[in-house]
């Protein structure tokens, strides 16, 4: 695990996007393309924006570029709540990404189906290869969730990478998402998280005593790679440890 502490959150997401940059070419060096499961929620999307900014827009050729989802909430693609939306608007559109690059949840299905036709595509993508994203971005909820691993709810337990639907007992939702796995068999995992609001979420995954069904994302942990942690000082002021 490595931490990457910005002062800001505008720095956070730059560090962030250089990662992003590198490993995507790295990828594309090494096999030919890159594969990457995005995030959700409300903060990535400057990471979106900046990525398809003149700053880094050249820095990548997107044409290698195979983008998934690491959790989908169970809403029409044009629902504002989507994640496949936000992505869409401050990603896709700005870069011309051909849809052929761009593996949506397909969200029109019960999310049992929707779950299982995910793994599918995942494992036609990767073939006969291991099912490996080059990188899966996340985020952390103020409840310690990632992607849509939410504390207390049956798809922690899972022992072998898949894609499951998760009941929000709260909220009477639905979400779909990598379970903790297959995220782990990533070659890169990063977690993007800024703001006071993380602060005692980011105490409790790091440095907290394990408790996975309070702290979901204590269950990520790379098998082959590394955990990137890039955070603001807001977000890391609760950390104990010098790191
Ligand atoms: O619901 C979600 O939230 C987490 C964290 O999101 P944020 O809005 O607090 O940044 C995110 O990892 C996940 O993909 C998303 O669906």
């Amino acid at each position: 695990m490595t931490l990457n502490i910005f002062d800001t959150p505008d720095e956070v997401v730059d560090g962030l996007a250089q990662y992003f940059v590198k490993i995507a070419n790295e990828s594309i060096a090494a096999h030919g393309k890159f594969s990457v499961a995005l995030s959700g929620g409300s903060s990535p999307k400057k990471l979106y924006e900046l990525l398809a900014s003149t700053i880094y827009a050249d820095s990548i050729d997107w044409t290698k570029v195979y983008f998934f989802f690491g959790d989908e909430r169970n809403v029409p693609q044009t629902d504002s709540q989507s994640n496949y939306l936000m992505a869409k608007k401050a990603l896709f559109e700005p870069l011309y990404i051909d849809a052929a690059n761009i593996y949506p949840v397909d969200t029109t299905l019960t999310p049992k189906e929707a779950a299982q036709k995910y793994a599918e595509t995942i494992a036609e993508f990767f073939d006969d290869d291991e099912m490996s994203f080059d990188l899966v971005l996340l985020g952390l909820g103020d409840n310690s969730h990632t992607a849509s691993l939410f504390p207390y709810t049956p798809v922690l337990h899972d022992v072998t990478p898949s894609v499951k639907e998760v009941w929000l007992e709260d909220q009477q939702v639905y979400r779909i998402t990598l379970n903790a796995p297959l995220i782990n068999e990533a070659k890169n995992i990063a977690f993007l998280v800024y703001g006071e609001g993380k602060a005692e979420a980011v105490h409790h995954v790091l440095e907290d005593d394990e408790d996975i069904e309070n702290y979901p994302a204590q269950l990520i942990d790379s098998i082959t790679g590394d955990v990137q942690w890039f955070l603001d000082e807001p977000a890391a002021a609760n950390l104990e440890e010098e790191y």
